[in-house]
């Protein structure tokens, strides 16, 4: 996951390929809970990670339900059987409304049979998100819940003494602001209908109602089968009993699909977009967004457990379209509309508008920065789209609201024909229901590489390269070239293969050509920060100043940089790249948008060099860490191939004044001035 401020997409162009999406949120959160009110022990297989999992998980272990991780995504729920373990907790439950809605109601329902007090309360705008009437249909029903700050909304305290609650009248409860109310009142209820049915009956037009399919589907898994008469009255029979299935497996989340259906869509395809782990025959209500998006043009086949999506109609067909039955993925559709033939108008979509954010207002302003027409109404949005030859559009900073889905909804903006960049700001939001997105969405699209940004960090050694380049990479979510650690690991191989090194060795022109076809095929692995060379971590031996002077005497040979271009250029993946070395400006990447030569007096760069060996507990001596510094900056200047020097457009900037921190934040705003989208 992206935790930097912003994430930068570049112009994406082509998609294709595999992805297996994390499971559905709707799904784990309501399977967690029925695992956790029934007795015995459930498997939950694909349970989806993330931030709104994580609070119900925590919330059911402060209840005192017995939680196992038997891998990433799968955990063994020891349910509590209907019986309250604690007797008071506080749990916080984030922005998770399928945590708040369902635990109130649960919560209400075991205190009034058997005593407890419980407060539950979640981030500032869990507290704007409309509770109060699910609290007013529990209370009504004789439960205690009381809130904590401003009536009708959470924080909430649930429960008190033990109270009978009113069971012979119907529950009743809206339906048209949120169906998590009714949702939250199905899964409760069956806790108290041993002796007798209880029926529910709903105030008003049911809104979202595949979601209560959904409820109704697990339900049954769970053992109890609800009858329902059309939209408006469901009973739940006499005798009800939560039964675990032993094992239940969650569907890949069809809302998070939606992205990546659209990615097929809209994007020139050579192979189609796969998403495994998800069928038409999805019990999600937003699998219904394959018809939504085959309306606008795409070309969807689905298989039991897969659906193939490739661009049909281009542009996108318009459409005018009731999306009650797809909140969520409904606003997919909306950046799809950029791309289509003529305005898009999506009804019935009030629910946007207590969201994670307000999404209706939240989408018309975001989708006008890209230099769209948008109107929007109480409860409807229509797009205009953007033209296709690209005038019109606008490179953007998306501010994301703290809503996930927006953040993965600008990220298809990156396929716009003006080849404008889109940034996200804040783009750890889909933590919410899909922490890897972003990772997922560069494994199917492609850009362009000489529109994948570069940013090069080149000067003399110890000036600070790879401190800077690591940190500016942090900031930016880049990958990292530490291009002199290909060249150390050339000589540290050659030294293991038996390879001489010195200079009279490297004279033999047999010897050059052995060294060429090492560094052609490094058996080099990254990852997690280490290096390895045929398996052996040598993280630590390619620091040492041994390899660096050995690097230093292979790196003057045209036959070595050669064989290591095509690896380097690899490097120079999506999102984007910051490359150190000593030639990245001027031979590897030399259309690179911003190039840094760095530099420090040698002075300086020794001493910096003698306190870092130091705080490794390595041996040093200042005198010969600055003569052979300099030896090594006097034999990389003077090279014949690829010499050490500034590229004729690089900036310089000495940092022996500097610290860390000040040369970091100096390169960042000379980055962020090269960028489209304003400070
Ligand atoms: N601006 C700075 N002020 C003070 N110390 C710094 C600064 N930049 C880097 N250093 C320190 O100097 C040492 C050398 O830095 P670093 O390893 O990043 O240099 P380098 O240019 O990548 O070296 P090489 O080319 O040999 O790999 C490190 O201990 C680092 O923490
Ligand atoms: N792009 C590069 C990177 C490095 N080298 C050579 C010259 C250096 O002395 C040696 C080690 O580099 P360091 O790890 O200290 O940055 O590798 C080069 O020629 N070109």
């Amino acid at each position: 996951m992206y935790r930097t401020a912003f994430l930068d997409i570049p112009p994406l162009t082509r998609a294709g390929g595999t992805v297996r999406l994390p499971g559905s949120k709707s799904i784990s959160n309501r399977v967690l809970l029925l695992a956790a009110l029934c007795d015995g022990e459930t498997v939950i297989e694909d349970l989806l990670d993330s931030d709104d999992t994580r609070v119900m998980l925590d919330a059911l272990v402060a209840l005192g339900c017995g939680l196992q991780r038997l891998g990433p995504t799968t955990v063994r729920v020891r349910g509590l059987g209907g019986r309250l373990a604690v007797r008071e907790a506080r749990l916080f439950l984030g922005n998770a409304g399928t945590a708040m809605r369902p635990l109130t109601a649960a919560l209400a329902v075991l205190t009034a049979q058997q005593g407890g007090r419980f407060e539950l309360s979640g981030v500032p705008r869990m507290h704007e998100r409309p509770i109060g009437d699910l609290v007013d249909a529990l209370v009504e029903l004789g439960a205690r819940v009381q809130p904590l700050g401003q009536p009708g909304y959470p924080p909430l305290a649930v429960g008190g003494e033990p109270t009978s609650l009113r069971l012979d009248t119907p529950v009743r409860v809206r339906g048209d602001v949120s169906s998590q109310f009714l949702t939250a009142l199905l899964l409760a209820l069956p806790l108290a209908a041993a002796q007798r049915p209880i029926t529910i009956e709903v105030l008003g037009e049911l809104i979202s109602k595949p979601y209560i399919e959904i409820t109704l589907r697990l339900l049954e898994r769970f053992g109890v089968t609800v009858q329902r008469a059309g939209w408006s009255r469901f009973v739940i029979p006499a005798g009800a009993r939560y039964t675990t299935p032993g094992r239940i497996h969650v569907e890949s989340d069809a809302s998070s699909a939606s992205y990546f259906i659209a990615t097929g869509a809209i994007a020139a395809t050579d192979a189609p977009v796969t998403i495994e782990g998800l069928g038409l025959a999805s019990i999600q209500g937003d699998i219904r967004f394959v018809e939504a998006a085959q309306a606008m043009g795409a070309h969807i086949d689905g298989e039991a457990n897969r659906l193939h999506v490739r661009r049909g109609a281009w542009p996108l067909r318009a459409i005018d379209l009731d999306c009650n039955h797809i909140p969520d993925a409904a606003m997919t559709l909306a950046v799809m509309a950029l791309y289509a033939d003529g305005p898009s108008t999506l009804r019935h979509i009030g629910s946007w508008r207590v969201k994670e954010t307000d999404r209706i207002a939240a989408m018309a302003t975001e989708l006008r920065k890209f230099g769209a027409s948008v109107e929007e109404g109480p409860d409807w949005l229509r797009v205009h789209p953007l033209p296709h030859d690209g005038s019109g559009w606008r490179a953007a900073a998306i501010h994301t609201y703290d809503d996930h889905r927006m953040a993965m909804c600008a990220s298809l903006a990156a396929f716009n024909p003006a080849r404008q960049p889109v940034r996200i700001l804040d783009p750890q939001c889909v933590g919410k229901t899909f922490p890897d997105y972003f990772e997922t969405l560069w494994t199917v699209t492609q850009a362009d590489p000489a529109r994948i940004p570069v940013l090069c960090i080149d000067g003399p050694t110890a000036s600070g390269k790879g401190t800077l380049a690591a940190a500016v990479a942090e900031r930016l979510g880049y990958h990292v070239l530490d291009s002199g650690a290909l060249y150390r690991l050339v000589g540290l191989a050659a030294e293991r293969a038996g390879i001489a090194t010195d200079e009279a060795a490297l004279a033999d022109p047999a010897v050059v050509a052995r060294l060429a076809a090492l560094a052609e095929r490094l058996p080099v692995r990254f990852g997690d920060g280490r290096i390895w060379l045929d398996g052996d971590d040598v993280t630590q031996a390619v620091r040492s100043e041994a390899a660096g002077m050995a690097a230093s005497r292979v790196s003057a040979l045209p036959a070595v940089r050669a064989a290591l271009l095509a690896l380097q250029r690899g490097f120079r993946r999506l999102p984007g790249l910051v490359a150190d070395g000593r030639d990245m400006g001027t031979v590897v990447f030399p259309d690179a948008p911003l190039k840094v030569f760095l530099t420090a007096s040698a002075a300086t760069r020794a001493q910096r060099r003698y306190e870092q060996l130091i705080s490794r507990g390595e041996p040093a001596n200042i005198d010969s860490l600055l003569a052979d510094l300099e030896a090594r900056d006097a034999r990389d200047r003077a090279r014949a191939a690829a010499p050490l020097k500034p590229a004729e457009d690089a900036l310089l900037l000495d940092n022996s004044a500097l610290s860390v921190d000040e040369t970091v934040q100096t390169v960042l705003s000379w980055w962020q001035r090269r960028q489209p989208f304003g400070d």
